[in-house]
């Protein structure tokens, strides 16, 4: 018998799949506290999770006969992917049922904004007949700046059209086409931030759009402008926005995530201009039973071995072939996530060069691998999965070459990666090394042998005795050790290449210090 656990509020009909298998043991408890989920877990093959549970690596760990995750819903940052995915455990989403109930949310948002009904209502409660102060604006002929064009923005927009506003918007993976489609005006993170007067953000929570709107985007903006988040908390620093509003640029703000949830102690709940919810976006009868029916069904098929579409972290492909792949698959994205994250500008094209044993196998599916490790560096790993991923690159106009080649350079099997961007190229070539698990054996022409694992530090410099003394300086200053070291060259004296393996993450700032080393060109951090 195989035992679920649903330890959010879930729609009891949508489960009904579930809940009618007769294999399938579903429990349903909805108030545990992290301890007490930590202590049923290791009983359960599946749990199912709204963005209340947090699934950390502590409960994934104790989790020891979990198989999979399903999350009603589209955001997974409240469980711990790479924890799941080195576990084996597969995360599944259900990133489609409530887009509409969380672009109605935003509406309401912004209507209620512009008239301020909910300040308006209160003073109502009070017996305050204040009809002075709260005069609003329409939203006719107001420029909407959307940031985020993907399911939830694009509904936005339609129904925004409706309202006769100007359109326009941020989106880097999407196309003018795309947008002037649907009505938007492409633009510039800049000329969204200078031109809107309501602003909405719906992108997810990746490294790239945390804190994207801060000190520096408020100053940008025109005096007045008002602002909604109904995507996720931290996109927007909510300090940031508090200085905002008290300088007057904000003129108000409806936010429904938060950095911290529940956000008891934050000053957003007293800010007179500000309207929140309790991350309502997707609460709605509709919504909860769209997820709870789609995150039933690919959870039953993917106990049951039989294909599904939406996960976020593990192949979808019948388990004869998936075994014979999957050394391989670890390799391929991380030869992707590797080689995106050490160049610079769009990118155009993505050539991959198999040689060796590989060339017998399903490389297309690998090649599906390397792609969701180049673009999830982009568009976060909701976005992209091994099943979508060469169709997002299309959607790109990326170009991708797969290239079946007879020269090993001695590896029994060889994935040579090729990045071109408006910029620059780079390549990355890595193996399997039978017993040994995967090995980067070449980066940009220079041979090198990295375990491509944890807290990788990247470094382009000339080489010139002395630099490689400066860098173990600068990371011992900050207290990070190196446990690995690799330095290839073109050429004595020529361009030189460092891969640093530490043992703890590296903040920004220590990378600002080693490019300022004289004679490095750049450097980059990876983590594997
Ligand atoms: N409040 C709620 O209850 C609620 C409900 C549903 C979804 N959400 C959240 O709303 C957000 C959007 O959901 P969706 O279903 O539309 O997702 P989506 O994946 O369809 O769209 C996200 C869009 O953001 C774009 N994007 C990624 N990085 C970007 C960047 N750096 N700058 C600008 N754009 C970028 C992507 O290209 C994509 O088009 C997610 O964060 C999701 O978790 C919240
Ligand atoms: O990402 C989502 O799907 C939304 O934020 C909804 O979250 P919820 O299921 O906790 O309401």
């Amino acid at each position: 018998m195989i035992k679920i656990l649903v330890s959010d509020p879930i729609s009891e009909v949508g489960l009904k799949s579930l809940l009618d298998a007769e294999d399938i043991q579903v429990d349903i408890k909805t108030d545990l506290n992290s301890q007490e989920l930590k202590s049923i877990i290791g009983e359960y093959q599946g749990l199912l999770v709204r963005s209340q549970t947090k699934v950390t690596k502590e409960i994934i760990e104790a989790g020891k006969h979990l198989l999979v995750i399903g999350r009603a819903g589209v955001g997974v940052d409240n469980i711990d992917i790479k924890a799941a995915t080195e576990h084996g455990i597969a995360v599944i989403n259900a990133p489609d049922g409530n887009t509409i109930s969380a672009c109605e949310h935003t509406l309401a948002m912004l209507l209620s904004m512009s008239r301020w009904i909910p300040q308006a209502h209160n003073d109502l409660t009070q017996k305050q007949w204040n009809r002075k102060k709260y005069v609003g604006v329409e939203l006719n002929n107001k420029v909407l700046g959307i940031i985020g064009l993907g399911r939830i923005g694009l509904e936005v927009a339609k129904r925004a059209k409706a309202f006769n506003m100007i359109l326009i918007g941020y989106d880097p993976f999407t196309t003018e086409e795309q947008a002037q489609k649907n009505g938007i005006q492409l633009k510039s993170l800049e000329e969204v931030l200078r031109q809107a007067d309501f602003l909405t953000v719906h992108t997810p929570l990746t490294k790239e759009t945390k804190y994207m709107i801060d000190d520096k985007q408020f100053s940008l903006m025109k005096k007045g402008i008002r602002i909604v988040n109904c995507a996720r908390g931290g996109i927007i620093r909510e300090e940031a926005l508090i200085k905002a509003l008290n300088e007057g640029i904000v003129e108000a703000a409806t936010i429904d995530v938060f950095e911290k949830e529940p956000p008891l102690d934050s000053p957003l709940l007293d800010h007179p201009k500000v309207i929140t919810t309790p991350h309502l976006g997707a609460s709605t009868k509709e919504a909860q039973l769209n997820v709870a029916i789609d995150v039933a069904k690919e959870v039953y098929h993917y106990l049951a071995g039989v294909p599904y579409k939406n996960a976020i972290n593990m192949p979808s492909l019948p388990s004869d072939i998936l075994n014979h792949l999957k050394p391989y698959i670890p390799l391929a994205e991380k030869l992707g996530t590797f080689i995106s994250s050490v160049i610079m500008g769009g990118i155009q094209k993505v050539e991959i060069i198999y040689s060796g044993d590989i060339i017998e196998e399903e490389i297309d599916y690998l090649t599906r691998n390397i792609l969701k490790g180049i673009l999830r560096q982009h568009m976060g790993i909701t976005e992209v999965n091994d099943v979508n991923a060469d169709v997002m690159a299309k959607r790109r106009n990326i170009e991708v070459v797969e290239i079946r080649s007879n020269k090993t350079h001695g590896f029994t099997n060889l994935i040579t990666v090729k990045l071109t961007t408006n910029i620059e190229e780079k390549s990355i070539s890595g193996t399997l090394l039978n017993g040994y698990g995967p090995r980067f054996v070449n980066f940009n022409g220079s041979t090198i042998d990295v375990i491509p694992e944890g807290h990788l530090i990247i470094t382009e410099h000339i080489d010139k005795p002395g630099i490689i003394g400066k860098f173990g300086t600068l990371l011992g200053n900050a207290g990070i050790n190196i446990g690995t070291m690799q330095v290839g060259r073109n050429k004595v004296g020529g361009t030189a290449i460092g891969i640093f393996g530490v043992d703890k993450e590296v903040e920004d700032h220590i990378l600002d210090e080693l490019i300022k080393v004289e004679n490095v060109s750049n450097t980059y951090y990876v983590e594997l």
